[in-house]
């Protein structure tokens, strides 16, 4: 094999050649370190075909049936699809390749963005999830950039990416705002002010994530079983398909088909919490493939670092129920979630009363 005589964890991780690196050298097999335990694979058989995300027609956010549809999506798979979102299909092509552009820059210009080595704080480079914390590597490579004001991007992101990826993140926060205003509503709380606005959506991170093909998509996952640390999620897939949700039974898993134009929005630990578990954060995962790269682009909206996050009173107050969960510094629930590998829901039980 030739990886045989090659450190895997040195040429990809410390060398920052990536999964990327592994993939172009051709290999017939995947290094051990990609092995995952027989529990962990995905079988065909694990997949069901009879329930599904539901995709909802967002063109008129006042529309009742739209705003019950996304509480309900959000209270029992804890993901949706939207569609004529107002986004236009153009802003997300144009950051779905200005993604392939960076990652298939050569080495030697993307290795100032690697995690110990990126001079700025807010673009950084990575592979699989917690490298040297995790026991088996995930098929996956990212950049990781941080959203904390214009001025700070235009000085810190790639050339290659940033204004594609900045314009995009722009849009996506108008969005996000119209989807709290329902989910609040959805929990007759009072509208969506500018104290919730700063709990819910102070930090906000956008993820490109690139799974190059894998010669052996059945022992490999390119994400493995995990709930978001956000507070919502908004993910552009592109047409290659591969992410897994868990469906309402708890067992089996949901395939989330690739919808042209359409955003995946899923609820993250953050609002599970705070909604003291009305919303659900759904486990989630991604398998590989041996054909395509598959590129998605992931924008994780968050409360600030040091930001206090409880159930919200308001809302205890209105149910009469007792929090399920205790007072967290999101700082410490995101140094927590990121000090092991994905282990399924158990970042947000190390949070429960
Ligand atoms: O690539 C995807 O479809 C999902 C990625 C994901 O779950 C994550 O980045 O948290
Ligand atoms: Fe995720």
């Amino acid at each position: 094999m030739l990886t045989e005589s090659l450190d895997v964890v040195d040429f990809v991780v410390n060398k920052g050649n990536g999964v990327r690196g592994l993939a172009e050298m051709g290999l017939q097999s995947v290094p051990n370190q990609y092995v995952q335990p027989v529990e962990e694979r995905i079988d065909g058989a694990k997949v069901v075909s009879d329930e599904s995300i539901p995709i909802i027609d967002v063109s008129s956010w006042d529309d009742p049936t739209v705003t019950d549809s996304i509480c309900v999506a959000s209270r029992k798979y804890g993901f949706f699809q939207i569609i004529n979102h107002g986004i236009p299909t153009e802003v997300l092509e144009k950051v779905q390749a200005a993604a392939h552009r960076f990652f298939e820059m050569p080495m030697e210009d993307k290795i100032k963005y690697k995690r110990d080595l990126a001079a700025s704080g807010t673009a950084k480079l990575g592979t699989s999830f917690s490298p040297g914390k995790e026991k088996v590597m995930e098929w996956k490579d990212y950049l990781s950039l941080q959203y904390f004001t214009e001025g700070i991007a235009a000085v810190d992101w790639p050339p290659i990416c940033k204004n594609e990826a900045l314009n995009y993140a722009k849009m996506v926060e108008v969005l996000v705002r119209k989807i709290y205003h329902v989910l609040l509503k959805g929990l007759n709380l009072k509208s969506f002010d500018k104290t919730k606005e700063s709990l819910l959506m102070s930090w906000i991170a956008v993820n490109f994530n690139y799974y190059p093909y894998c010669p052996n998509p059945d022992l490999t996952v390119g994400v493995g079983r995990h709930s978001d640390g956000s507070a919502l999620t908004v993910l552009l897939q592109d047409d290659v398909g591969g992410l897994l949700v868990r469906a309402p039974d708890r067992c089996s898993w949901i395939h989330v088909p690739p919808t042209k134009g359409a955003l995946v929005i899923n609820i993250g630990d953050i609002l599970q919490l705070l909604s003291n578990g009305i919303y659900k954060s759904i486990e989630h995962m991604v398998v590989t493939n041996q054909r395509k790269t598959r590129v998605s682009i992931a924008i994780f909206i968050n409360p600030a670092p040091h930001q206090v996050v409880a159930p919200l009173p308001e809302l205890l107050e209105i149910s009469g129920e007792k929090p399920l969960y205790r007072e967290i510094v999101f700082i410490d629930y995101f140094k927590y979630f990121i000090s092991k590998g994905h282990d399924g829901k158990a970042t947000i039980e190390w949070a429960k009363i």
